[in-house]
Formats: structure tokens, sequence, C-alpha cells
């Protein structure tokens, strides 16, 4: 029996569904204070929740943005910023038609696209999303760490107050541009968490700016965190990088040179940073630049397959003719032909057999169709099949996200 209800909230219901995705979160509820600077993010617009009578008792948000996808082109997706059910409220099905309302919401709105971080890697893949872009922990060792002697070096780095870093950094995030697939666009909504980042009162993050012969072409924000305590004084502080965007590898080496800079740090750690990011190699010794984590970042869901799948480009190979099943959305249940020159509909005899969390998985360049397939994610008809799969999809460059949202 349904004894809830879900519908899009109104303004007056903007801070109790915060509140009630804080809790869920086991964040802090939000002083009267911090609602005041950074409620905006919240808005009403596009935010469902369950209700138990007028009482809020889930709710499932998202705004609206861009994301980069492999070949460039930039498309419009559904980024699922906040999902929480009350605790007495869970296992009884109130997530479930949430989410269904929101993703037909995001279909009906045209968008080919939604995304999310998860807080359990187990959640959404019930609701079609795949786990799309990686991201690595970086670990430096700081003291020891040189740079090799052949990394670029150029340009100049500068600090900003708290105060130019929130008039700065929009503008220079948008000019970096979105170049990796997987990379998304930053409207209103998403700043005013980040500016309280920048220049709010817990005072702790420091911001740089990189300029290089056309201008600003990077930043980094970056907290320092002592470790120190009487058992064990020799801990240190660590240098926690939040951001580092840079538009070429001349300012992301200038960059990673100003945080080996910072002194009295004994280590860097830099988590969600692009999987292929060549920090080991731009070391002396590899061994000073550690990956410490690899862990599933953006997850993505196709909502319009045949326009997600047409939207990216594929590398050299004869095409393939998927079967994809999707149980939320059945509109997007058929076969498709992907090869160089696009996707499109067909009646033609499937080579491979995916759900659409999986094809999630290959459509940014993540993960490859024989690995899926060895997993048994993808059923093949036969292996020439996979292996032109594998070569169609492949990217040169690993996808990132790099904005939490
Ligand atoms: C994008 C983001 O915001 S990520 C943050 C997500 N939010 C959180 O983690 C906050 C804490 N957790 C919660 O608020 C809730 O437990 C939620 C939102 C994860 C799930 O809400 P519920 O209302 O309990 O989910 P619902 O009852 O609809 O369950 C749907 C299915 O998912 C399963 N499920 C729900 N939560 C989990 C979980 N944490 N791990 C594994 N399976 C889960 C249920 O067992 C159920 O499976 P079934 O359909 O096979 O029976």
């Amino acid at each position: 029996m349904t004894d809830f209800a879900v519908r899009l909230i109104t303004e007056a219901e903007r801070r109790s569904t915060f509140d009630l995705l804080s809790r869920s979160l086991h964040s802090n509820r939000v002083s009267d204070e911090d609602w005041s600077r950074y409620g905006e993010s919240w808005p009403a617009e596009h935010k469902f929740a369950a209700f138990d009578g007028d009482v809020p008792i889930g709710v499932a948000s998202s705004y609206e943005t861009e994301i980069a996808v492999p070949g460039g082109r930039v498309l419009g997706v559904a980024a699922v910023d906040g999902v929480g059910v009350r605790a007495d409220w869970t296992r009884r099905g109130v997530f479930s038609a949430m989410m269904a309302a929101q993703l037909a919401d995001v279909a009906a709105r045209g968008l080919p696209l939604a995304a999310l971080h998860a807080s359990e890697p187990t959640i959404y893949g019930r609701f079609g999303y795949g786990s799309a872009a990686l991201g690595k922990t970086a670990w430096i060792d700081r003291p020891a760490a040189r740079l090799h002697e052949r990394v670029p070096a150029g340009g100049r780095v500068r600090m900003l107050t708290p105060d130019e870093a929130v008039k700065e950094i929009p503008g220079l995030y948008q000019r970096i541009g979105l170049h990796r697939a997987g990379m998304m666009g930053r409207p209103e909504v998403w700043w005013p968490i980040m500016h309280d980042r920048l220049a709010g009162p817990d005072g702790h993050h420091v911001t740089v700016v990189h300029s290089g012969p056309d201008g600003d072409d990077g930043f980094a924000v970056y907290a320092t965190v002592d470790r120190r305590t009487p058992e064990s004084p020799d801990k240190g502080v660590m240098l926690k990088v939040r951001e580092l965007h840079a538009a070429d590898p001349v300012a992301r080496a200038a960059l990673w040179r100003f945080l080996l800079s910072v002194d009295l740090v004994s280590g860097i750690r830099a988590r969600f940073r692009p999987v292929d990011e060549p920090l080991a190699a731009m070391m002396a010794d590899h061994r000073h630049a550690l990956t410490a984590d690899v862990e599933d970042d953006l997850w993505v869901r196709l909502v319009d397959v045949v326009a997600a799948l047409d939207a990216r480009t594929y590398r050299s190979a004869a095409p393939v003719v998927l079967a994809v099943v999707d149980r939320k959305l059945p509109a997007n249940a058929g076969h498709y032909e992907v090869g160089p020159s696009g996707a499109r509909r067909t009646e033609a005899a499937a080579h491979l057999t995916l759900e659409v969390d999986t094809l999630a998985m290959l459509y940014l360049g993540e993960w490859s169709a024989t690995a899926l397939a060895e997993v048994g994610r993808i059923t093949a008809r036969d292996s020439a099949a996979l292996a032109r799969a594998d070569e169609l999809f492949t990217t040169v460059t690993a996808p990132w996200c790099g904005t939490y949202f």
C-alpha cells in the first residue's frame, strides 16, 4: 500500500527538504546563517519529494547542466545532487518512487543523460545508472617529492584573496572548458556552496591561479589539515587538494609545482583525480606519487539512448549492433547500430546484448566491452564483435568529472 505521495516541492518546502537531505547524509543541520549564505544552491526547481501528509520524508533533487562526451560534444544532463529518505521510512519504496518520478521528468524534458555521485555503489544500477568514470586518490610524499627535470615550467602562479576567488574562479572554470569526457558545467546553483568554501567563515581554503601567455588558464583550491597529535608529533600537516583544473599540461605542471613547494607539509592528498593524470611520471622518483585508491566517481544514466549514443564519436571499426535492455525506461529498449558514422536504431540482429547501466559503463570510454563481457555484463554473439566494440568505444583520454555535486 502506498501511504506517501511524491510530487515537486514548493518554494516554502526548500528548507525542510534540505534539512531532510542533510540529516540522511549525516551532515549537520544548517544554521539560519549558513542557509542565508548558500540556500540558493537548493532551488525548488526539479526537486521531487515524498510526503507523509504534508511532512517531507524523502527527497530527490537534480539540476540541469551540461556534460562533455567523447569527441567533445556537450549534452544536456540532469545532475542528481541529493537523494535521501528519512530513517523511519527506508526500505518501503520511497526512494524508488522518487527516482521513477525524477527519471520520467528528465526524459520528458528531453535531456539525454542523467549523472550522479553515489554514496554507495549498490544503489543506482537498478535505475539504469552505471559507473562511467573512475577517480583516483593521489598521495604525494611532499618532503621527498621532486618533479622530473623535463616536466614543463612556465607562466606564473598567484594566490587569490577569498573575495577574488569568488569573483574569478567561475569564469576561469568556464574558460578552461569541458575538455574531457565526463566534465560538467557548473551553473549558478552549483556555486554557492563552493563560494562558501572559497570565502566562507571557516577560512581553510586557499586558491591559486596559473597564468600562461594567453592569460589565466588553471587554478587549484586546497586546505591544510594539521594531523599532529601528542602521541604522533611527526605526522605533520596534510595538504588536501580540493580542485585542480588546468587548460594544458604546462598549467597543470605549474600548479602541482606550486603545491609541492608549500612548506611544513608532510603529504599531499588529492581525491577524485583523473585516473590517467601522469603524476608518477611527473616525479623524479615514481614512488613519491602513489595512487592510494581508485573508486567509482561519476555514474551516468542514458535517458535517451539513441541521442546519447549518436552524440559521441567512435574509433574506426566496422559497426556493431547492441541490444539494449532498459527496465525503467522501456522506450529505450531495442537494437542500435553503432559505428564511426554514429548510432541509429535498427532491426538487425544484435552482436552484443547488455542492460542500460552497462551501456553507461562503456559510454564514456572507462570500461572495455571485453572486460564487461568477461564479468558477465555483456553477452556477445561472437568475439570479433566484442573486439570491434572495444575499438569503437575506446578513448585515448580517460573520462573524468572533476565536479562534486
Ligand atoms: C546522488 C546521491 O545523493 S547519493 C546519496 C544517497 N543517499 C544516501 O545514501 C542517504 C542515506 N540513505 C537513504 O536515505 C536511503 O537508504 C536510500 C535513499 C539510499 C534508499 O531509500 P529507500 O527508500 O530505503 O529505498 P527503497 O525502499 O526504494 O529501495 C529500493 C531498492 O533499493 C535497495 N536499497 C535501498 N537502499 C540500499 C542500500 N543502501 N544498499 C543496497 N540496496 C539498497 C532496496 O533494498 C530495494 O531493493 P528491492 O527493490 O530489490 O527491494
